[in-house]
């Protein structure tokens, strides 16, 4: 496929499990968390121009262009590289606004890899993540682009395999502020940490549970009508919550069921985040 047409993949992420274990200096927390990706995405454009300038063809409603998550990493790697040269980006947004999916992270991480590619900037993995840390914690294991047991803010980053199940994710009518959640005084921040082996034998809590169903009663709501079917989780710092399943059958029958009611996705997850699968076919 020619490259300027070329759709690269944003793929949303979940959280398996996420325990706060300290606060930094700078205030941000100290994590033990899972990410696994799964297969709803936003798909993103890239159009080079040979004028410095970086334009959205169609800025996000209630983001300011130069706010953008994408334009910030285009600018990012303009800095960092002198590249002289500008991009036309096009953002066809599928995943939630403040619903813990990573999306505008996730967005930010497929801008660094492909205009990496596109320009032909021939800078690491490694030097991407760094330079991903600086728009926010989440972009970093986008640009890994493999599961993994994560620690630091989120950029701590050790690849492990977990099961690929079917997931139903729900998707209150609210928008919980990441921040908000971590500013909370009522945020647990003190966790033990745990091994990886403790997660595999079913530690699953969420720290910033307690904080959003309390402040959020209908992200309380969904995670009660999930849990009529499976265990019922949060993803990140919400709103989205999630249940995984064994089989399609059962997961389809739970979607089936509580999307009449509820703005509801049917997904797999993945390992392995189809933007890496999508480099390679560049
Ligand atoms: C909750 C998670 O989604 C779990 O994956 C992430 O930790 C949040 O990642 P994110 O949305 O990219 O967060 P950022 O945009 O970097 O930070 C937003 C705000 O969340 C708080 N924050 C975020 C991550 C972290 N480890 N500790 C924090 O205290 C900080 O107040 C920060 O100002
Ligand atoms: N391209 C983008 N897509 C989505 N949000 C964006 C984008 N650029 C900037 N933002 C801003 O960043 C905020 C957080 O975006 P994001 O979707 O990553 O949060 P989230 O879905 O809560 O994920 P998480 O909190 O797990 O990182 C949004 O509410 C929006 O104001």
């Amino acid at each position: 496929m020619s490259e300027v047409n070329k759709r690269w993949p944003a793929p949303a992420k979940l959280n398996l499990m996420l325990r706060i274990v300290g606060q930094r200096e700078d205030g941000y927390h100290l994590l033990q968390t899972v990410f696994q990706f799964i297969d709803l995405c936003d798909w993103l454009v890239f159009r080079p121009i040979s004028d410095s300038v970086i334009s959205l063809r169609n800025p996000l409603p209630g983001v300011p262009e130069d706010q953008d998550l994408t334009y910030r990493a285009a600018r990012l790697l303009k800095d960092e590289t002198g590249y002289k040269g500008g991009v036309v980006i096009e953002i066809e947004k599928h995943l939630p606004m403040g619903g813990g999916l990573g999306g505008g992270s996730s967005d930010a991480a497929t801008t660094l890899v492909a205009l990496n590619d596109l320009w032909r900037l021939r800078l690491s993995r490694e030097r991407l993540m760094q330079l991903g840390l600086r728009l926010g914690a989440d972009v970093p294991i986008f640009v890994f682009g493999h599961s993994a047991w994560a620690e630091g803010v989120g950029e701590v980053l050790q690849e492990i395999e977990v099961p690929e199940k079917w997931v139903v994710v729900l998707k209150p009518d609210c928008h919980v502020d990441t921040k908000e959640i971590f500013s909370s005084k009522d945020l647990t921040r003190d966790s033990k940490s745990i091994k990886i082996a403790d997660f595999i034998a079913g530690q699953h809590q969420n720290d910033c549970l307690d904080v959003v169903r309390k402040f959020y009663p209908s992200v309380d709501g969904a995670l009660r009508e999930l849990s009529d079917f499976s265990e019922a989780r949060l993803t990140g710092t919400g709103a989205c919550v999630f249940a995984q399943f064994d089989t399609e059958l059962a997961a389809k029958k739970a979607y089936l069921s509580l999307s009449r009611k509820w703005q509801s996705y049917l997904c797999k997850g993945m390992n392995r985040s189809p933007l890496y699968s999508s480099l390679n076919d560049a």
